[in-house]
């Protein structure tokens, strides 16, 4: 049957979301379409990427619903693609059923930003900081205690209720390493499977920015020992998992400036 489809419109939306990808993807799920035509599951890969199709249960048309969320320095953005194709050439419903979609979507994704920023206030997130010097080497942090003790992580920690991302990730480093540093850019985010802060499993995340020490000479002050690496010791490191996927930027980084 597919074969005989023709496409009738796309449309496409943007939105950033001010939440972790977690949260932004979880939301998204929850609230479902603004539109009554029953959907299946295509793919989903939580917090990357969903798609789902209303098959042409009638015979004349189909609706495909793809969305990708992609973490950015200031959220993630949601990215939607609404494919419709008929079976019919020069299908005269194509008009009016984008005239419903295009309204609907759009109070729809109000209400959904809306949600999830304040999802997001309920989510602990967690900042690191790449900090790099001026021989091309990153510096990395072992953990000292509890369950992660003995890996390696990059140093920060938890972001505070209403505290800046940004805030957090220099008193991070503050309290840890006792320097100062400065944000230079944001590098990538990963979820991270188990509890942070007493919250749900999975629903918090992971955001990285790469960081120059401005001030201050470093100690460890809450981990076992801190190195500084080159691009080609990277991946040996014993790594907490859910930072391995972050290592591809951070190596750019230090092979690439
Ligand atoms: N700092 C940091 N935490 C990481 C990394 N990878 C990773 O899974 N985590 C996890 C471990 C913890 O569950 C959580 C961070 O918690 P934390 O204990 O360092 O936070 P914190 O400094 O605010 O600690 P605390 O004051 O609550 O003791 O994130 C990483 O590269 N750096």
């Amino acid at each position: 049957m597919s074969a005989t489809l023709l496409p009738v419109f796309q449309l496409r939306f943007t939105t950033l979301v001010e939440a972790p990808l977690t949260v932004a993807f979880d939301v998204a799920r929850a609230l479902g379409r603004p539109w009554p035509h029953p959907l299946q599951e295509v793919v989903s890969e939580r917090p990357w990427r969903d798609v789902h199709v209303a098959p042409p249960g009638n015979g004349w048309r189909t609706l495909v619903h793809t969305r990708s969320f992609t973490a950015t320095a200031a959220g993630t953005l949601v990215e939607e693609q609404v494919d419709v194709e008929a079976a019919l050439p020069g299908w005269l419903g194509g008009p009016t059923l984008r005239r419903r979609l295009v309204r609907a979507m759009q109070a729809h994704l109000d209400a959904y930003a809306a949600a999830a920023a304040r999802r997001a206030q309920e989510v602990t997130q967690v900042v690191g900081a790449a900090l790099v010097d001026d021989r091309q080497r990153v510096l990395v942090a072992q953990r000292g205690s509890g369950p992660l003790a003995g890996l390696w992580e990059f140093p920060g920690g938890k972001v505070e209720p209403g505290e800046p991302e940004v805030a957090a990730l220099v008193r991070e480093c503050r309290e840890e390493l006792g320097v100062g540093i400065t944000p230079r850019a944001f590098l990538g985010e990963v979820p991270l499977d188990g509890v942070v802060a007493g919250g749900v499993p999975g629903a918090s995340t992971l955001r990285l920015w790469w960081g120059r020490i401005t001030a201050g000479e470093l100690v460890a002050h809450e981990h076992s020992e801190l190195r500084w690496l080159g691009p080609e010791e990277l991946e040996d490191l014993d790594w907490i998992p859910a930072d391995r996927p972050l290592l591809p930027a951070v190596r750019a980084l230090l092979v690439d400036r």
